[in-house]
């Protein structure tokens, strides 16, 4: 073996060849001229080649055919080309890569007498003699050429150079990849001895092969060969160049360049349709198609990006060229047509074939050996190396390789502590869970057999960290604090969805934040705390009094809050920021986000405009400089008109003058058509559906929750009102509008929608789909669900099913009144009032869960 030295190689892939360069086979076509056979019998050559790169099909008479008129590829060659240009222009290139040790290969394909032959007989010679050439002109390099031949015959591998006509085996080789075994090598030495030995294999050939016809056709311009082609796949002739500098030879650390170039002449690549179909021809036909049938199809999935299994080991043939085809080599094909018309099947056959090949892409990288003796030396430092560190550990290098592991061992040891903990955690959380479920269920049982169990609610709400943490975060956290925590600009809003998990890893946390307060501070302490033993005044809820001129005015500071202060859930937000007290003793009302004042009085006698029922009728004014103002009475005046409507209606009970019967009936009524209301101002505003979930199941109707239902019901219409003239609510710094609330819901449905598959067993969402309506195995259906949350307010069982999924997301817990409370409204309504039945929100609870 003939070795380069490290320093050799080393410059050799820097200047010459990467050390595993990605490229495209070559490909090019040579179309032959008509021969002598085609022009006797007047065929037309209807193709042509129009320039360096294309080839035209010019037969006017097919233009309709699908097929495209014009082909391109690397280079295109007419008849008159000679063999040398076709030679020069790319093959020599590939073909001398050879001497720099890289693998390459050079092969003809095409249809039978097209001038596979004819050409590659000569690049064979071309390229054999350029190999010497430089070989003689690199003197400095000593250089070994081998060469072997093989024919493939019936999927029979001969050895041309070998007498006894035995079949060799292919073989895996580990290093060298498929070989043919104990293939004959024979060192050339020359040209002339490379002639010798093409005249053994002339020998050894089979009679009808393509060899012995070879060296007929160096005699003979023109044969009919078509049976002869069939009866061979083809000729592979191997050369393998080794080299190194002079310099290096036999010593220690050298290493070799070996590289082989394979020249191969396929057989022809028609159907097997077309050979003969009897005998031992039509085993021939069998294999010949079986070899170029496997090589179409490896051709066209390597040229489709090698995904899947490529069928390499399907023919000997592919076996053979597999690195060729997608390997270490370097390639290039040569696609041989015949222009006569009779042949424009076959043409396009080929044709197709070369277009597929050159997409095919190859790595061929230098190809280096080392010496056993440089191997050896190698292994020998390496040994010595490892040894000396064994030997002594603390040197600086071992050291700082253990500095290192333990350092690394330690940061894992840090990570596992730390999913340790988070682990335990789950666990302790997912068994509270599991109690809390024991509880409800035990509760529900012991409600079903007669048992009170607000009890049991109060040990679940104890229980319950997650809930106790969120009414322990809204009662000691001032509203507006907690509101300027969550305060977003606009443009934050797009980020919302990556932003809200990293914020929490549990979402339901921030749902939890989201439900915010009405806060009417000290009126109803105040009122009770001065009302409590005063029955005369009972009618007035929200702890009015008669002022000097009879004008009824809100007492003692009556402040409100947002139900919900979270900034970017518009629809929850309260427009009144606070009602005082003004100077003269009357109550103003304070609204930050309207343009004509910061503070309005009010004053009765500007009420003109009266209120039905419900005091809806005014607010429907439009907030400009004066609608703004009635707009806003109308607020206050719906008040008024509803803590009257609740004097009327207990005064009536106290005194008897209104059977309790008929009493009973119209407030049923008046509660359903509020209800009602309500829901679809939920709808209408995007209201959070956290918060309507937890209004909804706080405030089922009873008398004390009227207060309630009627501040919601202004809320609400005020916040319609805006939104429908266009303009802003402003709360806390923040202005939203219609379409702003919009979003808002649209990121809660999507935060909830995450918490579905948290909160719910496989078996509970199964159950909640087939509610819903989803079916169980659609796409994105736990967005279907929350998208069908609360999403029909005239459905009522909807409503109560939707509160019911809800609650559950954000584990909401009933808590009566010590959640009201947590609502900010702590009105302790008379013992007379208290005293009603209650209105259910929840008529009827299916069971979810
Ligand atoms: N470019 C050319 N110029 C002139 N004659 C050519 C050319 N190509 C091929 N021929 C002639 O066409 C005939 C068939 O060529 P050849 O035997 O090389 O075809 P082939 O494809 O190898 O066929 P087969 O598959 O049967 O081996 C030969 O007589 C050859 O001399």
């Amino acid at each position: 073996m003939v070795a380069v030295g490290e320093e050799e190689q080393k410059k050799m892939e820097k200047t010459e060849m990467p050390v595993a360069r990605e490229e495209k086979i070559l490909v090019l076509v040579r179309l032959r001229p008509l021969n002598e056979k085609e022009i006797a019998a007047n065929e037309a050559a209807d193709w042509e080649c129009i320039n360096d790169t294309t080839v035209l099909y010019r037969n006017t008479l097919r233009e309709g055919s699908n097929f495209p008129s014009t082909y391109s590829f690397d280079r295109v060659y007419g008849g008159e080309c000679p063999t040398r240009q076709v030679y020069e222009d790319g093959t020599k290139e590939i073909a001398l890569s050879v001497v720099k040790g890289i693998n390459c290969s050079v092969f003809a394909y095409g249809q039978t007498s097209s001038g596979k032959t004819y050409t590659m007989t000569a690049i064979t010679q071309f390229a054999v003699a350029d190999i010497f050439d430089y070989i003689f002109q690199h003197e400095e390099r000593a250089f070994s050429v081998k060469f072997s031949a093989i024919e493939i015959y019936n999927e029979a591998i001969r050895d041309l150079l070998s007498s006894d006509g035995t079949s060799l085996r292919l073989r895996d080789d580990p290093e060298k990849g498929t070989v043919v075994e104990k293939a004959t090598e024979e060192t050339l030495r020359d040209w002339n001895h490379l002639k010798e030995l093409l005249s053994v294999c002339e020998v050894t050939c089979c009679p009808e092969s393509k060899l012995s016809r070879y060296y007929n056709l160096c005699s003979t311009a023109y044969k009919d060969s078509l049976i002869l082609s069939l009866a061979l796949d083809c000729i592979v002739d191997f050369q393998t160049v080794e080299s190194s500098a002079r310099e290096f030879v036999d010593k220690e650390n050298s290493t070799t360049l070996v590289a082989t170039v394979s020249f191969i002449d396929l057989a022809g690549s028609e159907r097997a349709s077309q050979a003969m179909s009897a005998g031992a021809r039509l085993k021939e036909g069998c294999h010949i198609n079986r070899s170029l049938l496997t090589l179409g199809t490896v051709i066209r999935k390597l040229s489709k990006g090698r995904q899947g299994h490529i069928n390499f080991r399907d023919s000997k043939l592919t076996r053979i060229l597999q690195p060729c085809l997608g390997g270490n080599s370097r390639t290039a094909i040569i696609c041989t047509l015949s222009p006569a018309r009779s042949h424009v099947e076959l043409t396009r056959n080929t044709l197709l074939f070369a277009r597929c090949a050159k997409e095919v892409t190859t790595k061929a990288r230098i190809n280096v050996v080392m010496s056993d003796k440089a191997l050896l030396k190698q292994l020998q430092r390496e040994l010595a190396r490892l040894e000396t560190e064994l030997r002594n550990p603390a040197s600086p290098a071992s050291n700082c390789d253990c500095a290192m592991t333990v350092r690394k061992k330690d940061l894992l040891i840090q990570k596992m502590e730390k999913q340790i903990a988070e682990l335990r955690k789950q666990r302790d959380l997912a068994q509270s869970r599991l109690e809390d479920f024991m509880r409800m269920v035990e509760h529900d049982e012991a409600s079903k057999s007669g048992t009170p169990h607000f009890g049991n609610h109060t040990d679940k709400w104890e229980d319950d960290s997650d809930t106790r943490s969120f009414i322990s975060d809204r009662l000691s956290t001032p509203p507006l604090s907690r509101a300027r925590a969550y305060v977003r600009s606009p443009s934050d809003e797009d980020d919302l969805d990556e932003e809200l998990p990293r914020r929490s890893e549990d979402p339901s946390e921030e749902y939890c934040r989201e439900v915010q307060c009405i806060e009417i501070e000290e009126s109803a302490t105040v009122y009770y705390n001065n009302h409590k033993d005063e029955r005369a005044e009972p009618n007035d809820v929200l702890g009015r009094s008669a002022d000097a001129n009879g004008e009824t005015s809100v007492g003692q500071n009556v402040r409100m809050r947002s139900w919900n202060q979270r900034e970017t859930v518009p629809g929850t937000s309260t427009p009144p920021e606070s009602l005082g007290t003004d100077f003269l003793g009357r109550h103003k009302i304070v609204f930050p986000d309207l343009e004509f004042g910061s503070s309005v009085s009010r004053n009765d006698s500007m009420s003109s405009f009266g209120s039905d029922s419900t005091g809806a009728q005014g607010i429907r004014t439009p907030l400009g400089e004066e609608g703004g103002i009635t707009s806003i009475r109308t607020f206050v005046e719906g008040f008024k008109d509803m803590a009257k409507r609740q004097g009327e209606v207990s005064n009536a009970e106290g005194s008897g003058k209104m059977g309790r019967h008929i009493g009973v009936d119209s407030m049923d009524m008046e509660f359903e058509r509020q209800r009602q209301e309500i829901l679809e101002l939920w709808q209408t505003c995007n209201v959070s559906l956290v918060h309507r979930t937890y209004f909804y199941l706080l405030f089922k109707g009873d008398q004390a929750d009227s207060i309630y239902i009627g501040v919601e019901l202004r809320r609400l219409m005020f916040m319609k009102d805006r939104f429908s003239q266009g303009n802003q609510a402003l709360e806390g710094g923040e202005t939203f509008t219609l379409a702003s609330s919009r979003k808002a819901l649209h990121r809660e449905r999507k935060m909830l929608s995450k918490l579905v598959g948290k909160r719910f067993s496989g078996e509970e969402r199964t159950r909640i789909y087939h509610k819903f309506g989803i079916a169980v195995n659609s796409k994105r259906r736990r967005l279907q669900l929350v998208n069908e949350l609360w999403s029909n307010p005239k459905d009522m069982t909807q409503v109560v099913e939707s509160a019911d999924v809800v609650a559950k997301l954000v584990r909401f817990a009933e808590q009566g009144r010590a959640m009201k409370e947590m609502f900010g409204l702590t009105f302790t309504p008379p013992s007379f009032l208290t005293a009603q039945r209650s209105h259910s929100w929840r008529k009827s609870m299916p069971t979810l869960f």
